[in-house]
């Protein structure tokens, strides 16, 4: 699965060269960081919103869907700052990491 966020993080890389009317993520580059943020923060509402839908309807397509929309408009947010996917899985594994090792310790016999 990581290696999904490795290649998309390269894409985002390549957009950076290119123009602005050649594709979608080149387009939010010329933009701005600002207009790149104002995405982040429409996909977080509609995640919520399709999150409380599926809370009632029991169908999680819709919220799915917009969850990736949500991170994908993250990593566009992170690559614009310089930053790569792979430095938000390295901060999820250093908690998981630190999360286990506290859950082995309080396993062990005092
Ligand atoms: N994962 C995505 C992805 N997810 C969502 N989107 C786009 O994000 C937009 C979602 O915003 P909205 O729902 O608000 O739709 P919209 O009304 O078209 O957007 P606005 O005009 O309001 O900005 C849509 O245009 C989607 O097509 C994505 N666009 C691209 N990617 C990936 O990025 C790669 C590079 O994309 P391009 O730069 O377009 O080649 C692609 O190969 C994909 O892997």
């Amino acid at each position: 699965m990581s290696d999904i966020l490795s290649a998309l993080g390269d894409i985002l890389e390549q957009r950076k060269n290119a123009d602005a009317d050649s594709s979608y993520v080149a387009s939010l580059y010329h933009k701005g960081l600002n207009k790149i943020l104002e995405k982040v923060g429409e996909e977080a509402t509609e995640t919520i919103l399709a999150a409380k839908d599926a809370e009632h309807s029991g169908d999680n397509r819709d919220v799915v869907y917009e969850t990736a929309d949500l991170w994908f408009h993250s990593l566009v947010a992170l690559a614009q700052l310089g930053e790569r996917p792979e430095a938000v899985l390295q901060e999820l594994a250093r908690r998981f990491d630190i999360s286990g090792l506290e859950e082995k310790a309080s396993r062990q016999p005092k």
